[in-house]
């Protein structure tokens, strides 16, 4: 509570109201509840003495508005704020002023922002956020229409009356452009929310930094915290100007709101959808939106039975789905379906906890739609639905997470006390050494045990490029005949190569220099980074460069690659590893400690070593499961990658994968620091005016 405000302590304001006739009229307004303050206003309940109706009174210190600037703005704020009328808008009522302040009187919405839920419920379910998102776009609709830019788009500035409306408020950093095609200068906004064409300047802005505002809200609301949140204004900017953002394994997110948030928050504004185009994504399709939510969501999330009201598809959907996932953790391995060091608690929801949102991650839709287009295109396949990314030419490189990092350099360290058994048994020569998921821009890049650098892009195309880093190969699924399609190979020098590929060799020479520079050791307790060179030269470097990641997925306790040499591998959480050679059908598996052993598919399920039977059962279920999915990695069981349908480059199950939580940008690129999220930073517009 401000001392300097005597907030809530009720007094008498009086409004004078001059008659046509000259005559003085006084108004009464009992000053009630402090209900809040902004950066130049507070804000109470107010009370009319005459009428008994209640509003919200944003007052003004007067002394506060000796700079033209901020007099303007205060004008503009109101010139702007009475001139509209909306069911999703704050309706401005009234404005006076006495000697002191300027008073403003608005329509009073006793619920409090968007910003006191979120910090109350941590973070919404899809459900809630897609109600209120499809009001906010309602507003921003009708504004956009009066040719009105909000430009302050955020949580603090969205309301909830008793009804459960949203009302968009605070018109201080709004502007009316004069024509369609104006552009604005100004620069202005709230740091986490801001526009990245707001901070170049360069051009000017316009409706589209209402739209990138919206994306910043679904995804804090979906995820708990803004996308560019740091600790430091700076680096926020930063990270904005540079597309830095990534979604969070531990937080459930549908693949639907995730591509319509990737395709909200593109540097290029004309590349944004339009407010219509975003009402028509999938994401507006995964439910029947209510008009507006039970006041008991301030404080607690919806019930699994309104879930299901709303959403009743993914209720279907989600109870043979969850049966299948409960039955795949039953096999999982005790101590890989509750490993230590996992992070555990409410921000982590466990299927049973929340298995709509879940479930959800399994819709691959997510596509724009305009209205009259045919549900047929639902099915596109996600390399139409996804592009690699935004328009720019020039990607930007951030992995997610160092955490993603995962190294089986143990299996070249192995002791060799450890022997394969029998002289036709041969332990696998090529696979992943080191990988990260940054598939919620790019792909999947990976370091090959014999130095090969690879990505799996989300467009399904794939990229090799030779330990030597002169050539490369590039791999695209065509049609060989009417039902096949293979991955095509054509082989390029570095020096020259097609235009078209340009921006994916700029990705993988990221990825291959993050992978390489990452500390080999780090995820590999009691080895050393050298020794492991060593042995990799002697035992891998020589074979063959074009073997590459032809699928991948992860799972809550592993990811699993296959190989284009038919092998599958599967790197479980705890370390321990799963290599299946389908040609061959012989399993290498590494235990915690690093050590290898190669033997006989048959002689692995049958062996007495209970802790990879069980990985290996763990492993085929997976498998299974997925064949019964039309999932490409089951391919590798030797059924030819050239007649599965689908591909799989999304998590199949949970996004619980990583370990930790989100590790600072500073650690995978010079310059930025901690993302420390600050709940108190970022919130203030700046430049008000200039
Ligand atoms: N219509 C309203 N009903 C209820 N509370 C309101 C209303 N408008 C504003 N408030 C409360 O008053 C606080 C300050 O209002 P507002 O954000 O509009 O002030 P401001 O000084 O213009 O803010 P900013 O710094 O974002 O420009 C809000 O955070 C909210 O808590």
């Amino acid at each position: 509570m401000d001392p300097q405000s005597n907030q809530n302590v009720p007094s008498i304001v009086e409004e004078k109201i001059t008659k046509h006739n000259g005559d003085i009229q006084i108004r009464q307004y009992l000053k009630g509840k402090f209900l809040g303050k902004g950066g130049f206003a507070r804000c109470y309940e107010f009370t009319n003495q005459e009428t008994n109706a209640v509003c919200a009174a944003k007052v003004v210190v007067k002394a506060s508005l000796t700079k033209s600037r901020a007099k303007q703005k205060l004008m503009s704020e109101i010139k702007i704020h009475r001139s509209i009328r909306h069911q999703h808008v704050v309706q401005f009522q009234h404005f006076f002023e006495d000697a002191e302040n300027v008073y403003i009187l608005l329509e009073l919405c006793q619920n409090q922002s968007l910003n006191e839920l979120l910090r109350r419920r941590k973070r919404l379910h899809e459900l809630e956020v897609l109600c209120y998102s499809s009001q906010i776009i309602n507003a921003l609709k009708y504004l956009h229409a009066h040719r009105i830019i909000h430009r302050d788009l955020k949580l603090g500035n969205l309301f909830l009356n008793e009804k459960m409306e949203v009302k968009l408020g605070d018109f201080g950093l709004a502007s009316k452009l004069d024509f369609d095609g104006e552009k604005k200068r100004t620069i202005c906004g709230t740091p986490n929310y801001i526009a990245p064409e707001v901070l170049e300047g360069k051009s000017g802005h316009s409706y589209e930094v209402d739209v990138w505002s919206l994306g910043v809200i679904i995804y804090t609301l979906i995820i708990g915290k803004p996308p560019f949140e740091t600790s430091d204004v700076k680096t926020t900017y930063k990270r904005i100007k540079m597309n830095a953002y990534s979604f969070p394994d531990h937080v459930p997110i549908s693949d639907a709101a995730k591509d319509l948030i990737s395709k909200i928050l593109i540097g290029d504004p004309s590349a944004r959808p339009t407010l219509d185009e975003i009402l028509n994504h999938d994401f507006f399709r995964t439910a029947n939106i209510p008009k507006a939510l039970p006041p008991s969501f301030l404080a607690c999330p919806p019930s699994s039975q309104y879930i299901k009201q709303h959403m009743p598809q993914l209720a279907n959907y989600q109870s043979t789905q969850i049966q299948q996932i409960q039955r795949l953790e039953s096999t999982a391995p005790a101590n890989i379906a509750n490993p230590s060091g996992f992070q555990t608690g409410t921000s982590r929801p466990s299927v049973q906890q929340n298995p709509s949102q879940n479930m959800m991650m399994t819709d691959r839709g997510g596509a724009f739609r305009r209205p009259n287009q045919q549900s047929s295109e639902k099915q596109l396949p996600q390399s139409q639905t996804r592009p690699m990314s935004s328009a720019d030419n020039q990607p930007q490189f951030y992995p997610p997470s160092i955490n993603t990092i995962q190294s089986n350099q143990r299996l070249l360290s192995a002791p060799q006390n450890v022997k394969a058994q029998g002289d036709s048994i041969k332990p696998p020569n090529v696979w992943v050494k080191k990988w990260v998921d940054y598939s919620s821009k790019y792909g999947l890049g990976y370091l090959l045990c014999n130095n090969s650098t690879g990505v799996f892009f989300n467009d399904s195309t794939k990229i090799l490029m030779d330990m030597n880093g002169k050539n490369f190969h590039y791999f695209e699924r065509k049609a060989v005949n009417s039902q096949e399609k293979q991955d095509v190979m054509t082989t390029h020098q570095l020096s020259e190569y097609p235009k078209d590929l340009q921006k994916k060799v700029t990705l993988l020479q990221h990825f291959r220099s993050y992978l390489e520079n990452t500390n080999q050791a780090q995820n590999i307790p009691g080895s050393s980074g050298q020794s492991q060179d060593v042995d990799m030269v002697d035992d891998s470097s020589k074979q063959p460069s074009n073997v590459y990641v032809k699928k991948w997925m992860r799972t809550k306790h592993a990811i699993m690659f296959r190989l284009s040499n038919k092998i599958v591998q599967v790197n479980f959480q705890d370390h321990t590893e799963i290599l299946l050679n389908s040609e061959s059908r012989q399993v290498t598996y590494v235990n915690k400690k690093g050590e290898r052993q190669t033997l006989p598919l048959n002689a692995a399920l049958e062996s007495n070593n209970a802790e990879m039977t069980k990985r290996l059962k763990y492993t085929k279920d997976i498998l299974t499961h997925m064949l019964s999915s039309n999932n490409n990695l089951a391919s590798a069981n030797g059924t030819g990658s050239s007649q599965v349908k689908g591909q799989n480059q999304q998590p199949l199950m949970s996004a619980h994968t990583k370990r930790g939580a989100e590790p600072p940008l500073s650690d995978m690129r010079g310059g930025l620091s901690s993302g420390v999220p600050s709940s108190q930073t970022n919130r203030k517009p700046f430049n008000v005016l200039n």
